[in-house]
């Protein structure tokens, strides 16, 4: 029996679903989802293994125009992956509001079949879904086109159909138990991190970086301690609130879900540190993984 695996990459605006998608496609939460733009800021692999298939997607931050050299790093993760790829999945929210020029760029200079999902048709009507759909054939004339609702798993199954489907024959990439190439550290401090999305506003999320210092595996819980870097003390004081109250939240909602992660007791520790400028200055990017 022939084995097939492959690469599919799923690409798009920020907001516009594309860490819901993955999630849904591999079953599993692999990407922090939240209402904010720019909430992935890696490459994340999703594996879906089968006796006979592997399945390598890949989460991917919202294409924008960087302003800053996090954003450059996180526009890169964008080019490798379309370099990559078998498949391209291009997620274009139905009411997208942006200018997706760009993108549309992006996808006509690639040789891989682009299949366009048209998401969030759960917030739409059939007459502005069939619109839709005309557009993108005639803007893109794409590989194929579906309307799905990656919220509630609309033609979520099609999609994985179509992916099996044109995968190419190959053998696995990555060894058959393996679910993704991030570490379980990774996780944790994405876990920290969805949660400073979700309770903090403006800039607070987009100058937080969180670093796992310390993860000790003891009989009866994990140890870990982790930090928060913000790049002003302004922003140190927020992160922990009156007396200590928001941290105390972060710490609280973020362990509840490491302990679910990790199915064991955890004890979690967050420091706030101060780096100024963290987010424009390329040797603490590379320490924190955006930069090879
Ligand atoms: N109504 C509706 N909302 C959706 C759907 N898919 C995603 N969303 C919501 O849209 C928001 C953004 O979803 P994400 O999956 O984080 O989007 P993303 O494209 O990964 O975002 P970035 O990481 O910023 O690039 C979240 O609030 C999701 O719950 C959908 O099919 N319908």
């Amino acid at each position: 029996m022939s084995h097939k695996a492959g690469f599919v990459s799923i690409v798009g605006k920020p907001n516009a679903g594309k860490s819901t998608l993955m999630n849904s496609l591999v079953g599993e939460k692999m990407s922090i989802v939240t209402p904010k733009a720019q909430t992935t800021r890696h490459r994340i692999l999703g594996i879906v293994n089968e006796e006979d298939y592997q399945i390598v997607f890949s989460d991917t931050p919202g294409v924008i125009k960087p302003a800053y050299s996090l954003q450059e790093s996180m526009m890169n993760f964008v080019h490798g992956s379309l370099v990559d790829a078998d498949i391209i999945l291009f997620v274009t929210d139905i009411n997208e509001k942006y200018d997706e020029t760009d993108v549309i760029e992006k996808l006509q200079k690639t040789d891989s079949p682009v299949v366009v999902l048209v998401n969030k048709i759960d917030k739409s009507n059939e007459d502005d879904v069939k619109a839709k759909i005309n557009y993108w054939q005639e803007t893109l004339n794409p590989t194929a086109i579906f309307a799905i609702s990656a919220l509630l798993g609309h033609n979520i199954q099609a999609v994985f159909q179509f992916v099996l489907e044109h995968l190419p024959v190959h053998p696995p990439f990555y060894e058959k138990d393996e679910l993704t190439d991030k570490s379980e550290r990774f996780f944790v401090s994405e876990m920290v991190r969805e949660k400073i999305f979700k309770l903090y506003e403006k800039e607070i999320p987009y100058s937080t970086e969180v670093i796992v210092t310390s993860f000790k595996e003891e009989e009866q819980l994990v140890r870990i301690s982790a930090e928060i870097i913000v790049e002003r003390d302004s922003q140190k004081n927020i992160i922990i609130g009156t007396g200590g109250s928001m941290i105390k939240k972060v710490g609280t909602y973020a362990r509840q879900d490491i302990e679910e992660f990790l199915q064991k007791k955890v004890f979690l520790e967050l420091f706030v540190k101060v780096i100024s400028d963290w987010r424009s200055k390329k040797n603490y990017l590379k320490r924190f993984g955006y930069e090879q």
